[in-house]
């Protein structure tokens, strides 16, 4: 395999999205070939799914079924869009991937680590990210950040989606998932201040991924 699997991690609302587009941006000017890609999503049928999994209305949702979505998700979007982009030697910069089930179901609803990682690694034939920046931000700085997210498209708190509606306490959880993944995957996963302006979180990327790039080239 080619290419070059990066993906961004962090609560909802530590600037994933706003990161991950700079990053894009930057090396496109390269002349890098890059996929901009998200989970869930990222796929016809994993979009489909996606609007299954955060719509608000489906309070009745169990842990088990959300889990196994998450994971259908994944599945399509690694063999259909991922793996073929890798195999072709672009760049694939992912909003989320395995961590996030990782921190917000195993971490944040309380299921077994080892079971929502094993379903993953199914999910994904085994696929991992050769390196993950976690955007870090206190809860109540991510949390502000959403509401201004919404309020500047027009929406209100009530329009959060499923997962985005539920208590700190829940989101807690899943920071502290987030930091301890971080523990256990030093090699891979690089935990970034994402509580700074824009510039200086992407330099720090920046600077890293640079990186990454010359020691792959060197391979
Ligand atoms: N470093 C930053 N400082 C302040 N606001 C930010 C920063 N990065 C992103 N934002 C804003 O916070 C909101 C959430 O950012 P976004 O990139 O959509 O986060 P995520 O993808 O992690 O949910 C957006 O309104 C965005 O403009
Ligand atoms: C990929 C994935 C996402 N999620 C959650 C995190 C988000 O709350 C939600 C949608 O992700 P995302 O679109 O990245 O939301 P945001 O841009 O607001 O950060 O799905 C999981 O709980 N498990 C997973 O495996």
């Amino acid at each position: 395999m080619n290419g070059i699997f990066i993906t961004f991690e962090g609560p909802d609302g530590a600037g994933k999205t706003t990161q991950l587009r700079m990053l894009a941006d930057d090396l496109k000017k390269l002349g890098h070939d890059v996929l901009v890609t998200r989970e869930p999503g990222g796929t016809a049928i994993s979009d489909l799914i996606r609007s299954i999994i955060l719509d608000p209305a489906h309070k009745e949702m169990v842990d088990q079924a959300e889990v196994l979505l998450y994971a259908a998700s994944r599945a399509q979007h690694v063999h259909q869009l991922i793996l073929p982009a890798l195999k072709a030697g672009r760049i694939v910069l992912c909003d989320r991937f395995i961590d996030a089930s990782v921190a917000y179901q195993a971490y944040g609803l309380g299921i077994e680590v080892d079971i929502v990682k094993e379903i993953s690694r199914y999910a994904s034939s085994g696929l991992e990210a050769t390196r993950t920046y976690i955007l870090d931000v206190p809860v109540e700085v991510s949390m502000a950040r959403l509401q201004g997210r919404a309020s500047a498209s027009g929406t209100n708190a009530q329009q959060l989606d499923r997962i985005e509606q539920k208590h700190v306490d829940y989101h807690s959880r899943v920071r502290a998932g987030f930091h301890q993944i971080a523990a256990d995957h030093p090699e891979r996963v690089r935990v970034v201040n994402a509580n700074r302006s824009e510039m200086e979180i992407a330099t720090e990327i920046w600077e890293d991924c640079n990186r990454l790039l010359e020691e792959h080239i060197s391979v």
